[in-house]
């Protein structure tokens, strides 16, 4: 049974959310002082990214021991600090656990270097010699998706940086590490679990070329994943905790087996098929204006599909990967307190659990870098050799990468108009958005009329309102491409979402028996008969 309907979470990248000692990096101690500033917003959980012992090569995502704290970040009594603190307050804490792959640093892959048959079944290696890689398989931070290792006379398979070897999870063994994993965290008092890219971890049992892609049609979703997270989450005994499963390129079908209650599997899924429609022929490398067509189709496809099958969506526009969405989708000049808003209330309405990112509910915006020493993310700092080895100039490559960047969200946040934002007395690890005097939490903090105050209302209706949290959703107007409009309802009440896409003036339609609805929300006080830019209102009967 899922209970976490009404829920809200906040994402937390701790490294970029609040630095307690002066070292230009956030960590733990950080996030229990701003713990007061959380439960002001109302949100239920925070999903912190990772702070375990990491080379950071990709900011934590290269794990070299699951069961402790990187000191960067601080202590295991800071963390359980942090677990006491915030369940103080009513807030439970979820885990990203990032088992597709550890770092080379982790003693299982060290191990296997050394020639330890037992920790080389923990990772896929294949024999071969140096000329020959086991596939054309494209890692996703660009180059071969394989590394070769001279004295094994063995390549492994590495689907993200070279730095991240990938588990073979056909090997019990690994399966039971990864259980055991949760284990541990649960019984530290931990609520709930984020699973990075959870969906590639079952590989195919032949390994073979890929002439039509990039390899993934492989191992996405792949024949075991889920047998595999059913027997995890048992073996684990995380039925009944919070639980999301980031799936890459994944399918409703799937995402409906992952979530659907009864199959003991996760409680959500986040997919971003919606976030791909700027990517020019699916390339996120090459740019071109949002579908908006295509998003809303998505939209509609994954929210009825997922209610037809009993399934359950996570709703987000950012996360620590993906550009800021007011840049994005919105307006982050003329129209970006409208346009903020209008985005926020086209998701949090929706059949689902909303995703907050650290910053979203001040309306941060992307950094705008203009040089590539801003830059510290492997995957952008990889693209922008492979874009200039294309012959793209260095203006249009830095023009790709300011606009798809993971960098664009990883910005410290932005506290107050002090120095550095208030994040940090040192030197932050990354520079800061020029936009912190304008844009920061005490600005918005008291003031009624902010966005952060806007997304406040937002998480408190989806607790007051049953319809919001559990109701039924209908898409409506499909072929209109500025308007995005949604019904809920359940026997009681009845929501008429309107959300204008564009930045100028639209028509408004009204559904028969909605012209004397009363107004429940808006990002414009008054009403017009059209919509003005980004406009959002929410109607009620
Ligand atoms: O774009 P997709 O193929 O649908 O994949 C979704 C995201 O997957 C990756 O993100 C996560 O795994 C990475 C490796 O552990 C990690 O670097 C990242 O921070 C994780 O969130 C990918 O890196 C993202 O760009 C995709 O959006």
């Amino acid at each position: 049974m899922n209970d976490f309907k009404d829920k809200v979470v906040y994402q937390i990248y701790p490294k970029s959310f609040m630095d307690s000692n002066g070292d230009g990096f956030g960590d733990l101690k950080g996030v229990t002082a701003k713990l007061d500033y959380l439960a002001d917003l109302g949100v239920d959980y925070l999903w912190l990214t990772p702070f375990f012992p990491s080379p950071q090569r990709d900011n934590g995502y290269d794990v070299a021991d699951y069961r402790a704290v990187d000191p960067r970040y601080g202590t295991m009594e800071d963390l359980e600090e942090l677990i006491r603190e915030a369940d103080r307050r009513g807030i439970g804490l979820m885990l990203d656990m990032v088992f597709n792959h550890t770092s080379t640093e982790h003693e299982w892959f060290k191990k296997a270097l050394a020639g330890d048959k037992k920790y080389q079944d923990y990772y896929i290696f294949k024999d071969g010699t140096p000329d020959c890689c086991p596939t054309n398989w494209v890692s996703k931070f660009g180059g071969p998706a394989w590394e070769y290792v001279p004295w094994l006379g063995k390549w492994y398979l590495h689907l993200y940086d070279v730095m991240q070897a990938d588990l073979n999870w056909e090997n019990p063994a690994v399966r039971e590490e990864m259980a055991d994993i949760l284990r541990f965290w649960k019984a530290k008092g931990i609520k709930g679990f984020r699973f990075d890219v959870i969906n590639v971890i079952s590989k195919p049992e032949v390994y073979e070329d890929d002439f039509e892609g990039d390899g993934r049609r492989f191992y996405t979703d792949g024949r075991n994943v889920h047998k595999y997270l059913k027997e995890l989450v048992a073996a684990g005994g995380i039925d009944g905790m919070i639980t999301v499963g980031e799936m890459s390129s994944t399918t409703l079908e799937n995402c409906i087996g992952y979530t659907a209650e009864g199959n003991h599997e996760l409680t959500m899924c986040f997919n971003f098929h919606h976030l791909k429609v700027d990517y020019k022929d699916g390339q996120k490398w090459e740019l071109r204006e949002p579908d908006y067509l295509a998003m809303k189709k998505l939209f509609q496809t994954w929210q009825e599909g997922m209610q037809a099958h009993g399934g359950w969506n996570a709703l987000f526009w950012c996360n620590h990967d993906q550009p800021r969405a007011v840049s994005r989708f919105g307006s982050d000049t003329t129209y970006w307190k409208e346009s903020a808003e209008m985005l926020a209330v086209a998701i949090h309405f929706m059949r689902g659990t909303p995703y907050i990112y650290q910053g979203e509910e001040l309306g941060m915006t992307n950094p705008h870098f203009t040089s590539i020493d801003q830059y510290r993310d492997v995957e952008s700092l990889n693209y922008y050799k492979i874009l200039r080895q294309q012959d793209k100039s260095e203006e249009e490559t830095l023009d790709i990468i300011a606009q798809r960047s993971r960098d664009d969200s990883r910005t410290p946040m932005q506290w107050d108009a002090s120095e550095n934002a208030g994040f940090t007395t040192g030197t932050p690890w990354i520079g800061i958005a020029d936009n912190y005097k304008a844009i920061n939490a005490a600005a918005q903090m008291d003031a009624p009329d902010s966005i952060r105050s806007f997304y406040k209302t937002l998480v408190a209706l989806r607790k007051k309102m049953p319809v919001i949290s559990a109701g039924k959703i209908e898409f409506l107007y499909p072929d209109n491409a500025d308007l995005l409009a949604y019904r809920r309802y359940d026997g009681e009440t009845e929501l008429l979402v309107l959300c204008n896409l564009r930045e100028r003036e639209i028509a408004k339609p009204l559904p028969v028996g909605w012209t004397d609805a009363e107004k429940l929300l808006g990002n414009y006080p008054d009403t017009a008969d059209t919509l003005r830019p980004y406009e959002c209102v929410v109607l009620k009967k």
